[in-house]
């Protein structure tokens, strides 16, 4: 039978196929050629204190429709102004209400590194991202074979880009380690019901080894969570819906922050 993850891979490779026709890779790494170089996405991540990656996430599978979004620059310029260390863009077209010219506006528009946000299954797509300007992709274990999972992280290391290598659960944490990954994200959210499971990350993060990033990812709905994974060790939270949702885009990241150092919360 298949999983959510499938259909939504079957519809990322229709529209990569799409896209290949009108620009070859060849003129991809042209253009990647002519970007200016990726920014430190490990170092980003890598302050004192828990950081944050802020979402620009119009829908979701879960969820439907979540927010218009007619200026993703201004809310990517607010999540930077409210602290976040990094700008996660969906890139997906089909089921995220994503695209390029999302991730073309956000790098425009901010200083932080940029995470592609997609479901990505070929170098095409780590050469498109480079090209329109990302310092961070995410490679999903579950979407991807070992080897897939060893090229497409070396690829994304070869163009400058850190690679934030999401798992779900024991086996892909093991698949992510031993495929050189720096930065996991350990995502709440199964991707077989789309239920979060909040104990999913104080469950994997020990398995993860000493000096590899530990990011927790989805179903982050306030302060009180953010807090909760900076107790249980995170690195970074990355947080779509609630900031999308939630009106001011600036004091919501602020929020999360502050609460990262509020014993109370916890
Ligand atoms: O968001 C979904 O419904 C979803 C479904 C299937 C695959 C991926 C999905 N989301 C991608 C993400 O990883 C989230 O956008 C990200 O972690 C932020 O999550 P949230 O804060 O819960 O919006």
């Amino acid at each position: 039978m298949s999983t959510v993850l499938d259909t939504i891979i079957d519809g990322v490779r229709l529209d990569l196929s799409a896209r290949q026709a009108v620009l070859t890779q060849a003129d991809l790494e042209r253009l990647a050629d002519q970007a200016p170089p990726a920014l430190d996405g490990h170092a980003a991540l890598s302050m004192p204190g828990l950081s944050l990656i802020a979402e620009v996430k119009r829908a979701s599978p879960s969820k439907g429709a979540l927010a218009d979004i007619p200026d993703p620059a201004a809310l990517a310029a607010a999540y930077q102004s409210g602290g976040a260390s990094v700008i996660s863009v969906l890139t997906e077209e089909r089921r995220f209400g994503g695209s390029l010219r999302d991730l073309d506006a956000v790098r425009e528009a901010v200083t932080v590194p940029v995470l592609r946000k997609d479901f990505m299954v070929s170098d095409y797509q780590i050469w498109e991202a480079r090209a329109h300007g990302a310092d961070l992709v995410l490679l999903i274990v579950a979407a991807l074979t070992d080897a897939e999972l060893v090229h497409l992280h070396h690829l994304a290391g070869q163009l400058g880009m850190t690679a934030l290598v999401e798992v779900h659960d024991e086996t892909e944490t093991q698949r992510a380690i031993d495929a050189g990954a720096v930065v996991i994200g350990v995502n709440a959210r199964n991707l077989k019901t789309l239920e979060i499971h909040p104990d999913t990350f104080s469950r994997l993060s020990p398995l993860v080894p000493p000096g590899v990033l530990r990011i927790a990812e989805s179903g982050i709905t306030g302060p009180a969570d953010a807090a909760r994974y900076a107790a249980q060790g995170a690195d970074a939270v990355l947080v779509g819906e609630s900031l999308v949702r939630g009106g001011d885009a600036a004091a919501g990241a602020r929020a999360l922050l502050a609460a990262a150092h509020d014993t109370s919360l916890r």
